[in-house]
Parts: structure tokens; sequence; C-alpha cells
């Protein structure tokens, strides 16, 4: 039976400052032992339904109802997960006060998040968000947003430190000051957590891990010990029958140019973030598109996508069509299928995962018009193959960040789209869950079904079937 629990009145201070759980049971998690003391620094793995972000919730405080013989968390605990970086993304625009201010609001300012101090000034400059401190929340990039969510909790005095995936949204530069961040609050007698999806992700200076499998944390100890007993990585799924299930036939035809940017440009309020910058993707031309946090690889991807204002006084031809020349988004968002931190961001109109599967047929943010069953046998086969066929029914905001990724990618590759725009598809997903994706991404390239547009920072999904890569910044 569940028992009610104020964690607040059962936390007290850990031997260490550290974390002590015994016997602690929620829905779809049990821990019998876990002890990480400060000073300590340790990683907990997990796959995308293993339960490691309930893991992460119950040290954040957001699991009402468990039970536990101890459960004891350091006083100071912050906890920088997707999750949060969500949840305050949508207070903000809730808190969106343009229609009041007959102009855009741009929202609490970076700055406002962190409490000044010559220690804040000295990690502004190490993880390089000078320039973005007097921007909005909602306007900076989303690794820009990472790190000032733990520059925050650090700077208010948070003294342990759980991050959730830290180097997903992170360029190159950035984890390695993440990394030596992290060893210097190492050294200082702060307590730091990773809760990592993929296990290529472990720093070196990782000391101890814990294993979350099947909702049971299944190991945990020092890191040589762990890993002796991490199993061999689990054996890649397959998703290519689902091609013969979608259009079915092979579209190659007559090579098309489906984006061509002349001297292309595009900034903010005034400022600019690039310019001169040409770009040309034709059919099987797949792209890779690398850079910096903040070089304006996602303002590039809104461009072409129609998201961003620029669009129309850029010399950009879509599909052979200009735009600005009357055309319509809608038709051009036929040919393409999106995936964003973006559009993952904004998507919370209420709907079950069927329907937000379904919705991209229609290129829909919540599903309005009735799906045929045989669009509906479809989405289900997705659900098969990215093993969430009992997850049809439940409301997508329900799921883990991981899977609700999974969702929105199998979302936009349903009507298999002459142009597929992924920024940074692969962003909480597990080792499985990603080289399941990549292999996928490689079979429709081979095939030719659709040509693959794609933002990633990680030198490991920098496979050879790209033809392109562009660097910004
Ligand atoms: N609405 C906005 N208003 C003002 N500045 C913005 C807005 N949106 C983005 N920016 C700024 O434009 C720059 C480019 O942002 P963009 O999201 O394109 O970068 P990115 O290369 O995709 O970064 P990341 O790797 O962190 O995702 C950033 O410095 C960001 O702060």
């Amino acid at each position: 039976m569940i028992k009610r629990l104020s964690p607040q009145e059962e936390t007290t201070d850990a031997r260490n400052g550290g974390v002590e759980l015994r016997r602690v049971v929620l829905d779809e998690l049990t821990v019998e032992r876990f002890d990480a003391a400060a000073g300590q620094a340790w990683c907990v793995l997990g796959g995308t339904r293993s339960g490691v972000d309930r893991f992460v919730s119950l040290l954040a405080g957001s699991e009402e109802t468990f039970t536990a013989e101890v459960f004891k968390l350091p006083d100071n605990l912050a906890v920088v997960s997707f999750r949060g970086q969500q949840e305050l993304f949508e207070q903000e625009l809730r808190r969106d006060d343009s229609e009041f201010l007959d102009k855009i609001d741009p929202g609490t300012p970076a700055r406002a998040f962190l409490q000044p101090g010559a220690r804040t000034d000295e990690l502004i400059r190490l993880f390089r968000l000078d320039h973005v401190l007097d921007r909005g929340y909602r306007q900076l990039s989303s690794g820009e947003s990472r790190k000032l969510l733990l520059l925050s909790a650090i700077s208010r005095g948070a003294r342990y430190l759980l991050v959730e995936n830290p180097y997903d949204g992170l360029d190159r530069k950035a984890c390695r000051d993440f990394d030596r961040t992290m060893t210097e609050l190492l050294q200082e007698g702060f307590g730091i957590m990773l809760a990592l999806t993929s296990r290529a992700d472990i720093p070196i200076w990782c000391t101890h891990l814990a294993v979350i499998e099947g909702g049971v944390m299944v190991l945990q100890g020092e890191r040589g010990d762990v890993e002796q007993a991490i199993a061999a990585a689990e054996a890649a799924g397959s998703w290519v029958q689902l091609l013969g299930a979608g259009a079915g036939e092979d579209t190659a035809g007559e090579p098309e140019t489906l984006v061509r940017l002349v001297g292309g440009h595009a900034g903010y309020g005034g400022k600019n973030i690039f310019s001169g910058l040409d770009l040309t993707v034709q059919t099987g031309q797949h792209t890779l598109v690398s850079g910096p946090n903040g070089a304006g690889k996602s303002t590039l991807l809104a461009l072409i996508t129609g998201d961003h204002p620029d669009c129309y006084t850029n010399e950009l031809y879509l599909f052979g069509i200009r735009r600005g020349s009357g055309e319509s988004i809608w038709q051009l968002k036929k040919e393409m299928g999106i995936v964003s931190p973006a559009l993952h961001r904004e998507h919370y109109l209420p709907g079950n995962v069927l329907q937000v599967i379904v919705s991209g047929f229609f290129d829909s943010i919540g599903l309005y018009n009735k799906p045929t069953a045989q669009q509906r046998r479809q989405a289900r086969s997705w659900l098969a193959e990215i093993g969430l066929s009992d997850r049809e029914k439940t409301p997508f905001r329900r799921l883990g960040y991981g899977e609700q990724r999974l969702i929105l990618i199998a979302r936009a590759l349903i009507k298999l789209p002459k142009l597929l725009v992924l920024d940074e598809p692969t962003q909480g997903l597990d080792d499985r869950n990603r080289a399941t994706l990549l292999d996928f991404l490689e079979t429709i390239a081979a095939r030719q079904i659709s040509t693959i547009l794609y933002v990633s920072h990680r030198q490991d999904e920098f496979r050879p079937f790209f033809r392109n890569h562009l660097e910004l910044g």
C-alpha cells in the first residue's frame, strides 16, 4: 500500500550532506538502498523507460506519494532537469504580457535568475553567457538556457547538484567548460550527481555509478566495480519495416533543389545572428549543421520551416518556390517533417499519444481532423516500433521527456516527408534509442525517402550518410 509521506518532514541532513535512501518505493521505481556522499561524483544511468526520470523527480521533490524507510536529502540540493527547463519556459509563456505592453514581451531577463557575486561573474565568463544576460529567458537558445539554470542554482547557494543529461544540448566547448566547473566544485566539497541516458556521456571525473533498469535500481557503487558489472551495449532495434507502412514506395526521382538560401541573414530585434550564408540542399544531400551554442543553428532551421519572420526578407527557395511570393506555408509544410526543442517545449496542448502521432498527417498541434482507420493503424505501427504501444491512450504530457521526444519523431516521420528537419532530435534519448533513431535515419537516407537536415553537437552522431556539413559560428 502506498502511504503518503511528506518528504519535507522526513528530510534531515544526510550523512556528509549527501543522499541516503532505504527501501524507497514509488510508482514505477524501487530503490532498495542508495548512499551518495558529498564530494563523490555520481552518474545514475538509465534508459528511456527505466525509471531514471522518476529518480530525478523524486530527488527534485516532485513525487508526492511514495513510501520510504529512510529518505534523506541534502538541504541545499538543486536539480537541473529538462522538465524543469520546460516548466520554466511554460511559466514564462503564461506570463507573456505582450498584449498589454503593445510590444513583444521578452519575459524575465536572464540576469534575474542569478544571485550577483564574484563567483557568479567568474562562472558567467566561464560559461560565456555575458552577452545573453539582458535577454528574456524565452529568447535564449536551448544550450544557453541549460547553462543559465545550472549557474542560477550555483549562484543561489546550492551545494549538491543533480543535473539531468548535461551534455545534451551543449556544444563541445561548453561540455569541456562544464567538466572543468564540475571538477572545481567537487574539490570545493560539492556533491554532484548526473542522471544520464547515454553510457558514452559518463565523464572522466565520475567516481561512482548507479544503474536503474525496469523500475529498479539494480547496481550502485564505485565506478570500476559497477562498470565491470554492466552488460554489453544493448542491441539496437530496427525501425526499418515501417518504411513499407507509409507511402511504401521509394520516392526517389529527379533530384530537386529542396532548399536554396542565397546570402542568408537572420537576427532578433535588429541584432544580427548570421549573414551572407549560402545553403543548398538537393534531394539526397543529407546535411548536418553544427556549431557552438548560440551560433544560430535553430534560427537557420526556423528560417527554413517558416517559423522566423526573416524568412520573407531572404532570398530563400523551398522546393523551388521563392518564399514571400504568395505561396502557402501549409502547402510547404506538407513536404516537411519537423522535430525541434521549440516544438517540444510548445507542444503542450491536450491529447493522447496516438493523437499526437496522427496529428503529424495534418501538421497540426493537437488533433482537429478525424483520422482514417488506415492513419490510425499506421500510428499504431509506429508506436509498436518505438516500444510504446501500451501508452497509446496516455496523455502526451504524462510521458517522460525521452518518450515524448520519440513520439514527436514518429509524428514527424509518419507522412514520410521530402525534407526531414531535425533540431537535436536525440536530446534526452538513451543509447539504444539514439542508435536506433540514427540507424533508422540511415535507412531513410539509403532509400532516398526523405532528405535529412540535422542539427547536432554530438561527434558520435556525425554519421557517414551526411553529404554536407555546415559549421556555423
Ligand atoms: N527571440 C529571440 N530574441 C532575441 N534573441 C534570441 C531569440 N531567440 C534566439 N536568440 C538568440 O539568438 C542566438 C542564436 O540562437 P539559436 O537558438 O539559433 O542558437 P543555436 O545555435 O541553435 O544554439 P544551441 O546550440 O544552444 O541550441 C542566441 O544567442 C540566442 O540567445
